[in-house]
């Protein structure tokens, strides 16, 4: 059997009632396969026996001593047990806090094993904390004498609790698990078998077991990953598509119209695309490119290809608001050279709606913007040709899927642009060819960041004064919505009217993501066309909002933020001519790390650099695969801190489906067995997100 169909569920294991079954499922513990990969966040050394005269100062020791007497501090209600021990080495006490009742367990002559951080405090050894049994007890139900592991537990399982069930678990299954990865592929990365790596994870004798086990475990998850990734791209490139090819006029007259040129690395993804367009097989592209730099119009010009080649696009955006614009966007540009368009979101309803449908159906739309209802069921094109997925991270791989299945095998187009560390582009965009605009239009000025500690405001708002009065327009952006007890942080609503008070003269607006649609797309129009001065907002303006007109940004809380949306923040201002400022507004008690994050945005304009300190500060471990991929469940595995492995993995994936594509050569047999029975897990990678 493999481990990953091992669907028993804890509870059905003796001695687990269903209250620990609950919490074994609160840590997304559902089944004994599940169990078993539960990976130990560390071990504790319970092996190397250290005399108590070595023991002091740094970490726990393990140690075996004799009970020799008991003694008593402090007085009344807070007197305190003291136990003494001694062994061949010298003498030391037992301090027990709160444990008075360890006097009957700790009896004079008793012969224990200890673990516990012993120091040397007024003259004598001494431990708070530790941990001990006799040292008689059978070896089965000990927790000595071996490296411990130390499990993510939650707040209601003990690690007792987790490593009896693993043991059972272990006890009862381990001699039916199978390996799953022929050796004649495995071999090197996973030198052994699927048995010894359970045991080097859960009960290893010595920490290279673990590393070993580790490493196996990981590279099998890579493997699977980069196999399911390869698959699937191999299904896209392998359909073959027919070409009515464009020649250009179309996306010609909208440039034409345009008051500016493409810049050069706009030139380059436009060509890349042109030349899968062209191509046999469907298009699968991601263009990645930095917040202002151009994208939507790239992708907008490649819809104009496909349009004059007699298809339909479809340009799916990740909120309502997005959409709008996009739409108002694209009816300003193309629809003066004839492309037909229409704005499909969930709130456009009813009698609309059909009429929109209908025209797709029969032809008379070209472009379709929209959000997620774009792939709702009624939604048929004549002839989709290109699906574009705009900030894709916030589509699950499902959606781009879905929106596909519109089409005959339409070309699809992603943009992002949250940059992606090259081995996490891996796994998130794996089956996609990329093409980066790394370069900003001309005349683009980068915006220049403060900071300011909270208190010192006046001075931002009078810069913002300053800038309002030049016609320019800004941006006030909080944490919440609305005041909370629970948080003292300032909001939204309560803002808006501070600042209504603080600047009487100018025109405030308010949005957030709790008004609905069409206050939303007011506000902003009005934002748009100048008839607000001053916008305060929550993040919903986070992502693609285009006034080009607005020079200021103030974060206020900007701790609060990741520097992810920070920089994407930004990214709202200096989208036209204009020198545009970022105010970045924190709280006094920030921590040394916290304005290291913040000061990264004060040095740095380019969002790649800021990506790559970011990674640095919060260190490779908290970026895993699972956190950034968000629909990847890996267990051992992380993309970001072991890329090389996971290059490993992908180049051996590629070649066994190149030589042999459907799996059916003998030797991938077991494979093509494992890839059709761990199908949950491919499903979950394409269902999640
Ligand atoms: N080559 C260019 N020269 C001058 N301005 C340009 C150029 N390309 C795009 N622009 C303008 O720059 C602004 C940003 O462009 P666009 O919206 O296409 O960028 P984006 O990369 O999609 O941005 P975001 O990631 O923030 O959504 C728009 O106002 C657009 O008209």
């Amino acid at each position: 059997m493999f481990l990953r169909e091992l669907r028993t569920q804890p509870g059905e294991l003796k001695g687990i009632g269903p209250r620990t079954a609950e919490a074994f499922a609160s840590l997304g513990i559902e089944s004994l396969g599940d169990l078993l990969l539960h990976a130990p966040r560390y071990y504790e050394d319970r092996k190397t026996e250290v005399p108590l005269s070595k023991g002091v100062g740094g970490s726990p020791v393990n140690t075996i001593a004799t009970v020799i007497a008991h003694d008593w501090f402090g007085f009344g209600r807070r007197r305190t047990l003291k136990v003494w021990i001694e062994d061949s080495s010298g003498r030391a006490a037992l301090n027990c806090f709160g444990r008075n009742f360890l006097q009957q367990k700790l009896p004079v002559g008793a012969q224990i094993r200890i673990y516990g951080q012993f120091s040397y405090r007024f003259g004598e050894i001494q431990a708070s904390s530790f941990e001990f049994e006799a040292s008689e007890t059978p070896s089965g139900t000990s927790s000595f004498g071996s490296l411990v592991p130390i499990y993510p537990a939650g707040a209601s399982l003990r690690q007792g609790a987790i490593r009896k069930a693993i043991h059972e678990g272990l006890a009862k299954y381990i001699d039916q698990i199978e390996d799953e990865l022929p050796p004649i592929y495995a071999r090197e990365e996973i030198p052994v078998s699927k048995k010894k790596q359970l045991q080097g994870l859960h009960c290893p004798e010595t920490l290279d077991e673990v590393r070993l086990a580790r490493r196996a475990l990981a590279w099998e998850e890579f493997f699977y990953l980069q196999l399911s990734i390869a698959r699937r791209g191999l299904a896209l490139r392998s359909t073959r598509k027919e070409r009515t090819t464009a020649r250009g006029t179309l996306a010609r007259r909208v440039l034409e119209s345009l008051p500016f040129e493409l810049t050069r690395d706009q030139k380059t993804v436009l060509r890349e695309i042109r030349e899968d367009l062209r191509g046999s097989r469907p298009m699968a592209r991601l263009i990645q490119g930095d917040v202002g730099s151009g994208k939507t119009l790239t992708a907008f010009l490649a819809a104009c290809e496909s349009i004059e080649a007699g298809e339909q696009a479809a340009f799916m955006a990740p909120t309502e608001l997005l959409a709008r614009q996009h739409a108002e966007n694209a009816a300003r540009l193309l629809e003066p050279a004839g492309v037909r368009l229409a704005l499909l979101t969930g709130s456009v309803q009813s009698r609309a709606r059909e009429e929109i449908l209908s025209r797709l159906e029969s032809g008379e739309i070209d472009l379709l913007i929209g959000t997620h209802a774009l792939f709702s069921e009624g939604v048929r094109f004549r002839c989709l040709g290109l699906a574009i997925i705009d900030e894709q991270q916030r589509f699950g791989v499902l959606q781009r899927v879905a929106l596909s299945q519109k089409g005959e095998e339409p070309d699809t187009l992603v943009m992002t642009a949250t940059p992606i560390p090259r081995t996490l582009a891996m796994t998130v965009f794996g089956d996609l060819d990329v093409s980066v605009i790394r370069s900003m239009p001309p005349g683009r000025k980068p915006v220049i960041t403060h900071l300011a500690r909270m208190g010192r405001e006046e001075k931002v708002y009078e810069w913002l004064k300053k800038e309002v009065r030049t016609g320019r327009q800004a941006y006030c952006v909080y944490p919440l919505i609305a005041e909370s007890s629970k948080m003292d942080l300032k909001d939204a609503e309560g803002m808006y009217e501070a600042l209504k008070q603080r600047f009487p003269d100018f025109r405030l607006g308010l949005i957030h993501s709790r008004l609905d649609e069409e206050e939303k797309v007011s506000v902003m129009r009005s934002f748009s066309s100048g008839e607000i001065d001053i916008l305060v907002s929550t993040s919903v303006v986070e992502v693609g909002v285009d006034v080009p007109n607005a020079t200021c940004m103030v974060v206020e809380h900007a701790e609060r933020f990741g520097l992810a949306a920070l920089h994407q923040l930004r990214g709202r201002v200096g989208r036209g001519e204009f020198q545009s400022y970022m105010f970045l507004v924190y709280a006094p008690d920030l921590s040394e790390e916290g304005k290291r994050r913040l000061r990264v945005m004060m040095e740095n304009s380019d969002g790649f650099a800021v990506a790559e300190e970011d990674l640095k500060i919060r260190g490779p471990g908290n970026m895993t695969g699972t956190e950034q991929a968000g629909f990847l469940r890996l267990r051992f595995a992380d993309p970001a801190a072991d890329g090389e492995t996971m290059l490993r993995a992908r180049n051996l994936a590629r070649k066994i489906l190149q030589d042999d594509p459907g799996l059916l050569k003998p030797e991938n047999s077991l494979l093509r067995q494992v890839i059709n029975r761990t199908r949950p897990f491919e499903e979950e990678l394409i269902n999640g997100g």
